[in-house]
């Protein structure tokens, strides 16, 4: 089969699935565990500050995952500042969590856009204190090729803001970033549906990191398996390499040996 030796890798470590999901906006922690299985993901993001990270004793969103099946992602969602983020960071290292992360640092709470100079201050700090450090960023190369040069295992431009489900807005943005940086592309945000996680793969990105478009469509579980198919078969497609965009027609039986 095409995909079995097809893994992506992070930091040396290895996946078999191209597709990472986050743990907010379920109904309830049944359909959220329901749905990430269907989904086929085997890293899953949580926000630090929605883990009861305090008091063990009561009921949290890690009772419901199975940490010996996933990959925990913690991230740093609701972070304004490079010193909230790297606290965050450590909080999660020392409560055990993971210190593999996705570290978010946004710029205001209208757009949700990362702000890229409080990013990179916290990505020095958390790579230097031996993090693996996955940042959420704007679809800028520059921005993604400081943040490769700095260390970072991966860079995750986002396809539009987070939760609006417009799919991948600048397409040329992440093709740029595609050819300019060598750790792997996940697109982060903006995915609506099915045929923008497709396209995030046939461009060539290395995975898709996803929320809102499962966990608000009006039936997750199936959204999440419409996913893991679009994530695969987005990438399969990719790999068998798309013919040419042609302006005008090419016969599709061919025209030689035709009897006259
Ligand atoms: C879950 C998470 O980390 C979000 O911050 C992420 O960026 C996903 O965005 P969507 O909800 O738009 O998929």
């Amino acid at each position: 089969m095409p995909e079995s030796n097809d893994k992506l890798v992070i930091a040396g470590r290895e996946f078999d699935s191209r597709l990472m999901v986050g743990t907010g906006k379920y109904a309830d922690f049944q359909q959220m565990v329901r749905a990430i299985e269907v989904s086929g993901a085997q890293i899953i993001t949580v926000a630090v500050r929605r883990v009861n990270i305090t008091d063990r004793t009561k009921e949290s969103l890690l009772d419901h995952i199975d940490l010996k099946k996933y990959t925990l992602l913690p991230n740093t969602a609701g972070c304004y500042t490079a010193e909230d983020a790297i606290r965050t960071c450590r909080l999660a290292r020392e409560a055990g969590l993971s210190d593999f992360v996705k570290l978010e640092v946004l710029g205001d709470e209208k757009t949700l856009y990362p702000n890229n100079e409080e990013l990179l201050k916290a990505a020095k700090v958390l790579i230097a204190e031996g993090f693996t450090v996955l940042p959420y960023t704007s679809d800028d190369p520059i921005i993604c090729k400081r943040l490769e040069d700095m260390g970072c295992a991966a860079v995750m431009p986002l396809g539009a803001p987070i939760g609006s489900g417009l799919g991948i807005r600048n397409p040329y943005n992440i093709q740029i970033i595609l050819e300019t940086v060598k750790v792997p592309v996940i697109v982060d945000a903006g995915v609506g549906t099915a045929s923008d996680a497709a396209i995030a793969m046939e461009l060539g990105c290395d995975g898709v990191l996803m929320n809102t478009a499962i966990a608000g469509a009006q039936d997750p579980v199936a959204m999440a398996l419409a996913m893991n198919l679009a994530v695969r078969s987005g990438r399969l497609a990719y790999k068998a390499g798309r013919i040419p965009r042609k302006l005008y027609a090419s016969a599709s039986s061919p025209l030689a040996g035709l009897i006259s």
